[in-house]
């Protein structure tokens, strides 16, 4: 068999909208047995690491999967708690929390569910899950702000890939982006602004992004351009001058040149120009992960401090934090709007108001 089937198909259910939220992955435990796995899916994707395939193969499994499993377990046990990875922990809060805004909002006929593009909850598993529930339209919602081939893309590559099998699609929906939709850059700035209420205001905001190789940029990927999008945007809300902020890209990974200014080498500096008070968000992450709590957390703390800075606060990821998790419910109701003119008449009014076109 070829496709697989939908079982016990029956005449005159209603369909259901799923919303499928998805994120990067993370590995199932600390462990060097389990890094290599999660490494091995993660790294083989063409969408990661734009390599020829021969040469990269040679390269992945001969140095990488070598050692860079012992030293990135030993990262993540910094990280990992007793409920387990942080993203994979947030990330199952941040679906609970729509689904519960959701349905209080009056949505009736809607599964929310969650996957990870690398590891597990898989896509394909959830996707099985969803569609046995009566799912027949489906909006993804990988939550990276700014759209990257490497991120974005390669999760439109799972579903597309899932969807080959299937005998029967559902109507699809994808968000591609929102680093500049208004809820998400209020859900940042008030986030700060919370901090500041706490801590003060520093010397210099450092907005931090995971990067990517400058190569990508040049070869076309908006990236580069939706950091510094969200960036302009989080500052012009929080009233703050060019020389208060930086935009810079963290998590280089490989040898060639990635997007610059190096948030490590940003920070290694700064003491040396008067600047010895600074606070880092990282508006490209979602939830808090590896790269935030152990890069950004402690890592670039010690540079930053042994470089001669006096303070160094980390602002946490948006997490589930209510303005976060309102601004997702935002962007979701948007792309629905549609589908629930069509479905539903009572919610006519509010989805009209949303901006759907009958
Ligand atoms: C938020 C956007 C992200 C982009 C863009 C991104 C690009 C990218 N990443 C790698 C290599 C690695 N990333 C790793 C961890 C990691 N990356 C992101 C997000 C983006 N990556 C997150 C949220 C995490 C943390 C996951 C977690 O479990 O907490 C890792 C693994 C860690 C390690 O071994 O250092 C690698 C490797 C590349 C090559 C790339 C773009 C080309
Ligand atoms: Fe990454
Ligand atoms: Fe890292």
């Amino acid at each position: 068999m070829r496709f697989t089937n939908t079982k016990n198909y029956q005449h005159q259910q209603a369909d259901k909208i799923g919303i499928l939220v998805t994120n990067l992955g993370t590995p199932d435990a600390p462990t060097p047995a389990a890094l290599k796995r999660y490494l091995k899916e993660f790294l083989s994707d063409p969408r990661v690491v734009e390599v020829p395939r021969l040469l990269w193969w040679l390269i992945l499994h001969g140095v990488i999967l070598r050692f860079r499993p012992r030293r990135s377990a030993k990262a993540y046990a910094t990280v990992f708690n007793e409920q387990g990875s942080p993203l994979l922990f947030h990330t199952q809060q941040q679906c609970d929390a729509i689904r519960q805004q959701l349905q209080q909002q009056g949505h009736r006929n809607l599964e929310v569910a969650f996957a990870m593009r690398y590891g597990n909850p898989g896509i394909q598993t959830v996707l099985d899950e969803l569609f046995a529930k009566g799912v027949r339209k489906l909006l993804v919602v990988p939550l990276y702000p700014q759209y990257s081939a490497s991120t974005t893309a390669s999760t439109f590559d799972a579903i597309a890939k899932d969807f080959t099998r299937r005998r029967w699609l559902p109507d699809f929906r994808f968000v591609s982006h929102y680093h500049d939709f208004p809820a998400f850059i209020e859900a940042a700035a008030q986030q700060i602004e919370t901090f500041w209420q706490q801590h003060g205001k520093p010397q210099k905001l450092i907005l931090s992004y995971h990067g990517i190789p400058k190569r990508y940029l040049l070869n076309g990927d908006p990236y580069h351009c939706e950091c510094h999008k969200s960036s302009r945007l989080i500052a012009q809300r929080l009233g703050l001058d060019s020389d208060e902020y930086l935009t810079t890209f963290q998590s280089r990974f490989g040898r060639e040149e990635w997007l610059t200014p190096y948030t490590d080498e940003t920070l290694k500096a700064l003491p040396a120009q008067g600047i010895t008070h600074v606070q880092v968000f990282c508006p490209g992450f979602s939830a808090d992960c590896l790269e935030t709590i152990e890069e950004i957390g402690e890592e670039n703390r010690e540079y930053f401090l042994t470089a001669g800075g006096a303070q160094y606060d980390y602002i946490p990821a948006l997490n589930d934090n209510p303005a976060h998790i309102d601004a997702l419910c935002q962007l979701i109701e948007q792309n629905l709007a549609h589908w629930q003119v069509q479905d539903d008449p009572e919610r006519q009014g509010r989805a009209l108001a949303l901006g759907a076109k009958t």
